[in-house]
Formats: C-alpha cells, structure tokens, sequence
C-alpha cells in the first residue's frame, strides 16, 4: 500500500462508535493518520478494544491494533482535528460534554446528517452554539454507506469548510486513494441533502414496499431534489452545492437500495408495518424518522413548500395513512418543473 503523506491534522479523533464513525476511523488510518476512537458505551468500548470488532455497528470487520479505542472524552485533547459522529439528536449534547477538552483550535468535522427536532438548527449551527470560538467547524457528507467505506471501497464525499486553508489540510488529513473528499466552502448547502435525503429515502422505501414502480422513485427523487434545493436557497445554500455528492449523489444512494435504513424503513411501512413495530427491532439509528418533524417545521418558519417530506412526517408522526397521503400527493395541482 501507498505511503500517505504526512499532514500537519496528524492525529483524528472520531466521536461515537456506530458503523459510521467506525467506518470513518477506518478510512482515517488508511489516509496515514493516527486515530482514536471514541464509544459511548462500555460494551462497544470493550467490544473494539479486545475483540478488535464492532459486533453491535460494524459486525465482520476487523479493526487493526493501530485503531486506538477509549470511553474516555478527555483522550480527545490530544486530537489535531475530531470527527462527530453522534446522531444528529445528540450531537449538540455530545458536543458540550466534548467541547472543554478539546485542543483550542482542533477543528470539529461533522458527519451526523440530520436537522434538531426542537430547535431545526442544522448541526453546524446547533454545534457551533456550544464550541468555543476557537475550535472551527467543518461538514463531512456524500453518498457512503458505512459497510463499504469499511471495507475500503471507493467512495467520494463532500468537505465543506468557511476555511479554505482548513478545509485544503482536512481533505489532505483525511483524503486516501479509496476515501476522496471533494472540497467546498457552501457549509450550509452540503448539509441539506444529507439531512433531507434520509427524510425522501423514507419516501421511496414506500414506494417499494407498496410496489408503486421505478418510475415513482425516480419521480420522488427528482422532485425530493427540487424540495432540498428550494430549503437550501431558503437557508443561504447555492444549488450548486446540492448538485454535487451531499446532494444529488447522497439522494441517489440512500433512495436507490435497501442497504439504507431510511430506505428499508420505508419499505416495511409500506408494506404495512407499524413504525413502533419497525423501530423496536432496530438498534441503528434511522434519521429520517427524526428529520422529517425538523424539516417540516424548518420549512414552515421559512415558508418553503416540500409536500414530500411533509407527507413522510404525516405519516410518521400525524397518524396518516398510507394510501390517503399517497392520494393526496398524487393529486396536487399540476405545476411547472422548476425549483
Ligand atoms: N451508517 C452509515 O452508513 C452512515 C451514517 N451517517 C450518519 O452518521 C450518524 C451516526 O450514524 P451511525 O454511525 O450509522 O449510527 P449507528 O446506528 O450505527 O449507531 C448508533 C450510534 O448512536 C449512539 N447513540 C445512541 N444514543 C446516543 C446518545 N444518547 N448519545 C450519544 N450517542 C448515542 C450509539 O451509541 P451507544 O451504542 O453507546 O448507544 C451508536 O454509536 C447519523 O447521523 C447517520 O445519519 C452518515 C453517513 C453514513
Ligand atoms: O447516509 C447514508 C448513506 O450516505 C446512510 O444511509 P442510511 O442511514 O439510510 O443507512
């Protein structure tokens, strides 16, 4: 294997020990970095650091002696950049615990793709909130499926920083010929898709448990596309930015395979089972189901109309039925294409 270069963001830190940031650990030592990984629960700790594998997240990949393993926030101080990987509910709560430990300046890279439910903050504002001025925010997101990245797949993502020197040494910190970040300043716009993706992936999940066809998916999408870029445009994003990986492409991964929890989700909604039933074998974290209250109320605020979404939240959180919202967003008045 190719030497990586050496980079001055030497040692990563990733928070949360799910498949992501399990995966990202992964791709971070492949990129030549030294890494430390932090798991919330003893278990997972122990799991990683003596079997040398996530069996709760990452079940089948080993995880090399190299990757270091800790429950301890405080052995995030000696990090040069950290990677949050919490689930986007919880990534302001982790974040606070984290924030006082952390070395002044080391930049904080947000991987959670979501939106809060309580305040509809994107992550990197609801992050931003309880940072120290000092330590800088950057966004990681793009169409990854954690498994792959594990396995060393090739996969391209978005990193999005106001920085541009910043975000030039992340990309090269995190960067191998199998992970490729693709740099952009748009730290708002490259967070929309991820979020609301998982939201629309939910959508098409129902398509294909309801055997509503190919055509309906791909409607979903183009017009879910429409509904991600008008919020962007809302929150200062440039539509650019939602063509690229955190966008279109994320879109494209999530609403085309059952790989994806949303997706998968989606499919046994629609094939007729409750979501209580759904979550309460489920110990993976599915956003969508969070989103999709957040984006609707976000959207209402800024007076911006996405009637896929909201048809997903009235179904997961508003008692809709299936075939009614179906009908209901089948008979919407006939428009022009444009965003
Ligand atoms: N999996 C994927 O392919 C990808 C995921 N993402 C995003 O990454 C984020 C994390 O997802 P992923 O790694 O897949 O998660 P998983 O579903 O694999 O694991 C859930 C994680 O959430 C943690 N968790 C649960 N409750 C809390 C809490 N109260 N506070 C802090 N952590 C908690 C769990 O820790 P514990 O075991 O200690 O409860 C566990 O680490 C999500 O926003 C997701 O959308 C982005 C790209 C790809
Ligand atoms: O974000 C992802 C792919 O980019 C993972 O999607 P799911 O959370 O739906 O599995």
């Amino acid at each position: 294997m190719k030497t990586m270069p050496p980079s001055p963001l030497n040692r990563i830190g990733v928070v949360g020990g799910g498949a992501w940031g399990t995966a990202l650990a992964l791709a971070a030592l492949r990129a030549g970095r030294e890494t430390l990984l932090w798991a919330r629960e003893p278990a997972v700790v122990e799991a990683m650091s003596l079997r040398r594998e996530n069996r709760d997240y990452l079940p089948g990949v080993p995880l090399p002696d190299a990757l270091r393993v800790t429950g301890d926030l405080a052995d995030l101080g000696g990090c040069d950049a950290v990677l949050l990987v919490s689930p986007a509910q919880h990534a302001r709560s982790v974040t606070a615990r984290m924030a006082p430990l952390l070395k002044p300046g080391a930049p904080v890279v947000v991987c959670a793709k979501g939106i809060e439910l309580d305040s509809h903050a994107l992550m990197s504002e609801a992050v931003g909130a309880v940072l120290p001025g000092g330590n800088p925010v950057a966004i990681l997101s793009g169409p990854t499926f954690a498994a792959e990245v594990a396995r060393g797949l090739p996969t391209a993502v978005t990193l999005a920083c106001a920085d541009e020197a910043l975000g030039t040494a992340l990309v090269a910190a995190l960067g191998s010929r199998t992970f490729r970040p693709y740099r952009s300043d748009d730290v708002v716009g490259s967070q929309i898709g991820g979020a609301v993706k998982n939201v629309l992936a939910i959508a098409c999940g129902v398509v294909e448990g309801r055997r509503l066809g190919d055509n309906a998916r791909a409607a979903l999408i183009t017009r879910g596309l429409a509904e991600i870029t008008r919020l962007a445009l809302a929150l200062g994003g440039r539509a650019e930015t939602l063509m690229g990986l955190s966008g279109l492409g994320d879109l494209t991964l999530t609403c085309s395979s059952l790989q994806s929890r949303n997706m998968s989700l989606g499919a046994a909604l629609g094939e007729g089972k409750a979501l209580a039933e759904i979550l309460a074998v489920r110990r993976s974290v599915a956003e969508g189901v969070y989103t999709a209250a957040a984006v609707v109320g976000l959207a209402a605020k800024l007076g911006v109309d996405m009637p896929i979404c909201s048809a997903v939240d009235a179904i997961l959180n508003r008692g809709a039925g299936l075939d009614e919202t179906i009908d209901g967003l089948l008979s919407r008045p006939f428009r022009g294409e444009g965003v």
